[in-house]
């Protein structure tokens, strides 16, 4: 706990935040809070200012309007204090394929100032967490996309976080991959607790992984719950039958918005951004 929270103070908490870009609002007045130990899922379709968000929790950007809180900590104030909390995977590519898995974890525990007498177990112990430890002597650069995405994994868990973000991290993985990576995160948070947020296009993944989701549309969060709240809540609405997906509560929430600039939840942008990421 640090000196500014209590067993109550969430992980996060966002009020009125904003941010843009020129004129593109990209964060309209965001209001979230993610309690600790949750997995909360923040969901929406691109352009919707997922990332621009969560770099603005991180500490890369600042915050020009509101309050964004790490642990109680004000990440405007205090940022080694929020930087030193958190674990983050991007989307962009943050390995480097010159070097073997554990060196690039090692790089990590470096920057995150491991100490050193710590560092060679540590370093072992995110590579076997994330089941790399075999694979830990190899060339980055010969690993498959789950691979690469399990040792940015273990590259963000290095510093033993209590916040882990984690930016579209299945995104252009096939079904087996995607599984594995979303494996690992649930062992990783079942064996510390560590509170989780993930910004996923895949409803599938959020229902049935995350705790609660925040969907996100246009810059600000326009539906909030478990995915089962959410699904009951439309079901309600509609007077219908059958449990809808998660993908049609959004289409609701959203309307037609969904199909405008800000584009649709597959749209390929991500996508090709992340092809060219792993390969
Ligand atoms: N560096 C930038 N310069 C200008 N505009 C930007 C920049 N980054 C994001 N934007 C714009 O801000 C808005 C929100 O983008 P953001 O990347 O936060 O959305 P997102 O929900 O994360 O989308 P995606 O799923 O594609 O990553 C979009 O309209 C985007 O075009």
């Amino acid at each position: 706990m640090t000196p500014d929270s209590t067993p109550d103070t969430p992980a996060v908490a966002c009020t009125g935040l904003c941010y843009s870009f020129g004129d593109t609002r990209a964060v309209d007045g965001l209001d979230l809070s993610v309690g600790e130990g949750e997995v909360f899922g923040l969901l929406g379709p691109n352009g919707a200012g997922k990332t621009t968000a969560i770099r603005c929790i991180t500490t890369l950007l600042p915050v020009p309007a509101g309050m964004v809180r790490v642990f109680g900590h004000d990440t405007g104030k205090d940022r080694m204090a929020v930087r030193r909390l958190l674990g983050y995977v991007p989307q962009q590519l943050s390995a480097d394929s010159g070097l073997t898995g554990r060196e690039n974890v090692e790089l990590f525990a470096r920057v995150f100032d491991v100490p050193r007498r710590e560092r060679a177990a540590r370093v072992a112990e995110a590579l076997e967490v994330v089941d790399l430890a075999d694979a830990a002597d190899r060339l980055a650069g010969t690993y498959s996309g789950g691979m690469v995405r399990r040792l940015e994994l273990a590259q963000a868990l290095v510093s033993a976080p209590r916040l882990l973000i984690l930016d579209e991290p299945t995104i252009g993985l096939d079904p087996i991959a995607r599984t594995g990576v979303w494996d690992q995160i649930n062992a990783v948070r079942a064996a510390t607790g560590m509170t989780v947020l993930v910004t996923t296009h895949y409803m599938d993944e959020a229902d049935q992984h995350c705790d609660r989701v925040g969907l996100m549309h246009r810059g600000r969060i326009r539906a909030l719950g478990t995915p089962t709240e959410l699904r009951r809540g439309l079901a309600e609405r509609q007077g219908a039958d059958a449990l809808p997906t998660l993908e049609d509560v959004f289409r609701d929430v959203a309307g037609s918005g969904l199909d405008d600039q800000s584009g649709g939840f597959r749209d390929v942008r991500s996508t090709r951004r992340t092809a060219n990421r792993v390969g």
